[in-house]
């Protein structure tokens, strides 16, 4: 494990920032990573993002994404919550590691095409492919055994199949020593096996087993049930 803990200072943050609102992290002085693969989950504004760009920011990325060397940026949007927080870490260092974000992907993408042209790069041609072919293929160049990943949502770009590679790759490179964080709403990825579930749902950040998770509950419930529930959904509105 190249991170133990996930440390915030609250003193170092506003009392009147939205931050201190974010019923799952705010307060939380202490978050311990138990396993190499760790997941972030819950509803869509509960934090996951903010968390995982405080913890890529303590550990050196630029906060858009790419590797630790990447420097640009497109828009200045990191929180406070970045400049609070701190990392424990193992007695290994990563050699290696990079954070991947759906949503800025487009950018990094720019990049990495940019620097992949330089003396003794490997030209890429991200930008000829469709997101999840360039998506899947940014992540099968530089995912690396004994690296670092932090990466957010990945599954926006990938099919169910690709989702599939993805887990392959993943599981190769946990193998070898890699440590990944990631933030998923997919079913597919959270059922990675030994895997440390978080979620920022119902009060402070705490684990969740993947048969509690609303992914693997509301997906199983749609798969299962799906004519059932369409009826009753689009009948009473509130069924969720
Ligand atoms: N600059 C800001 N000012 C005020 N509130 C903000 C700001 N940035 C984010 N928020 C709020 O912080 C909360 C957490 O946002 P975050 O992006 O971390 O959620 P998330 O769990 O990653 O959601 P999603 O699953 O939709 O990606 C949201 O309610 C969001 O509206």
């Amino acid at each position: 494990m190249f991170i133990n803990d996930i440390l915030i200072d609250w003193n170092r943050i506003e009392e009147d920032s939205y931050l201190q609102t974010i019923n799952a992290i705010g307060g939380i002085e202490r978050i311990t990573l138990t396993n190499p693969v760790t997941f972030f989950i819950g509803e869509n504004g509960s934090g996951k993002s903010t968390l995982l760009e405080a913890v890529a920011i303590a550990e050196g990325f630029n906060p858009e994404g790419g590797t630790k060397n990447y420097s640009f940026s497109t828009y200045d949007s990191h929180s406070e919550l970045c400049d609070a927080t701190r990392l424990s870490r193992g007695t290994i260092k990563a050699d290696w590691g990079y954070f991947l974000r759906a949503e800025s992907f487009y950018n990094v993408a720019t990049k990495e095409e940019e620097y992949s042209k330089g003396p003794g790069g490997d030209p890429q041609h991200l930008h000829e492919q469709s997101h999840g072919e360039s998506f899947l293929q940014m992540a099968q160049s530089n995912f690396r055994e004994k690296g670092l990943y932090l990466l957010d949502e990945p599954e926006a770009a990938l099919s169910p199949q690709r989702q599939l590679t993805l887990l392959i790759e993943i599981d190769r490179c946990v193998k070898e020593g890699a440590q990944f964080i990631i933030v998923s709403h997919s079913p597919v990825l959270l059922g990675y096996p030994e895997a440390q579930i978080l979620t920022f749902d119902n009060g402070p950040i705490h684990p969740c087993a993947y048969e509690d998770t609303d992914s693997y509950k509301i997906t199983s419930l749609f798969i299962n049930n799906r004519e059932q529930l369409l009826n009753q959904l689009f009948r009473n509105n509130d069924i969720l």
